[in-house]
């Protein structure tokens, strides 16, 4: 559905010249659930404006549902949807107005696009709130309905750019459910995502992009094997600790252990009487533990092994 091969931007700005994305290889196949991960200002809205013909590349080529981005542009934006961050409706109309004023410039027959727009509003959970108009809805129903309306002409590729920003907990969650049951029905989905834990959540497969380049692209469960069964540890201490101290006993073949104020983060594979290890660094340095918390493996480990440094969103 998706073939990407050495996709580049650079933009040029007064400033000179800035390299977003440097070489992105992707595929995503029909009904694939994809995540493009990594954190702010890795590349990953500029290459979803590539695959969506918003943002011209520089270099490489990309088809999306069969035909190239860049040559055939129109026929491509006929065939998927793009949800941006920002919730963009048309604030005259009601809920179900907007759905159908979509589908209806979509081509989309008069009461064809009444009969989707009131099946997705369901699925959406917005039955209830179809007459609605935009201020009358909460920040999670405006997502939704927004995602609802990108449906409409049924696309083939459905591209969100950070879905759930901005959004509250039980709306994220539920947005989760009904992006779920979207992909459940065969939907391709395309999503870039900061949230390592939502990509986790929703994507089968992924590709970790940072500073413009895909460092890997995988199953999660792959991605996440090739951390190798680390666990991180971060010990928090009442103040901070030097900067450069490792626990007594650290650090093992493998470890990587950083101080960061008054925390201690230290990745392992063997966290065997680590505890004991920091309570001792924190009696050395004058400090009293107040907590530890250790994570499993997931796909923070995984960006740790394959960028080389801790993930910040
Ligand atoms: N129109 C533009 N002109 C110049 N530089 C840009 C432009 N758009 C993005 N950039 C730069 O390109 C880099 C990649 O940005 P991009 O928005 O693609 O990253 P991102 O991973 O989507 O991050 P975010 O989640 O913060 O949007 C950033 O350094 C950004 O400042």
């Amino acid at each position: 559905m998706i073939a990407a091969e050495g996709l580049r931007k650079t933009y040029r700005t007064e400033r000179g010249e800035r390299e977003a994305v440097r070489s992105v290889d992707l595929e995503v196949a029909p009904g694939e659930f994809f995540g493009l991960l990594g954190p702010n200002g890795a590349g990953k809205s500029t290459t979803i404006g590539m695959l969506t013909t918003l943002v011209l590349p520089t270099g490489g080529s990309a088809r999306v549902a069969g035909f190239d981005v860049v040559r055939q542009a129109r026929e491509v934006r006929r065939r998927i949807s793009l949800v941006h961050q920002s919730n963009a409706v048309d604030r005259e109309l009601t809920v179900r107005e907007n759905l159908e004023f979509r589908g209806r410039y979509w081509g989309v027959g008069r009461r064809a696009a009444r009969l989707r727009a009131d099946a997705l509003l369901e699925q959406f959970g917005l039955g209830d709130h179809r007459d609605a108009l935009f201020y009358q809805l909460s920040g999670g129903q405006l997502r939704r309905m927004v995602i609802a309306r990108a449906l409409v002409h049924s696309p083939e590729v459905l591209f969100l750019d950070e879905p759930t920003v901005g959004v509250d907990a039980h709306s994220r969650v539920h947005l989760w459910e009904v992006l779920r049951e979207l992909h459940g029905q065969g939907q391709t989905i395309v999503l870039t995502t900061h949230n390592l834990d939502e990509a986790e959540r929703l994507c089968r497969r992924a590709a970790i992009v940072d500073e413009g380049r895909v460092l890997a692209c995988d199953t999660v469960e792959a991605l996440v094997a090739r951390a190798g069964g680390e666990v991180t540890v971060r010990a928090t201490y009442d103040g901070p600790v030097d900067p450069a101290a490792h626990p007594p006993g650290r650090p093992r073949p493998g470890d990587r252990a950083h101080a960061r104020g008054a925390t201690v983060e230290v990745v392992t594979a063997q966290p065997e009487g680590l505890l004991g290890e920091l309570i001792a660094l924190g009696s050395a340095a004058g400090r009293r533990l107040l907590d530890v918390t250790t994570s499993r493996p997931g796909l923070e480990s995984a960006f740790l092994a394959l960028a080389g440094r801790t993930y910040r969103a």
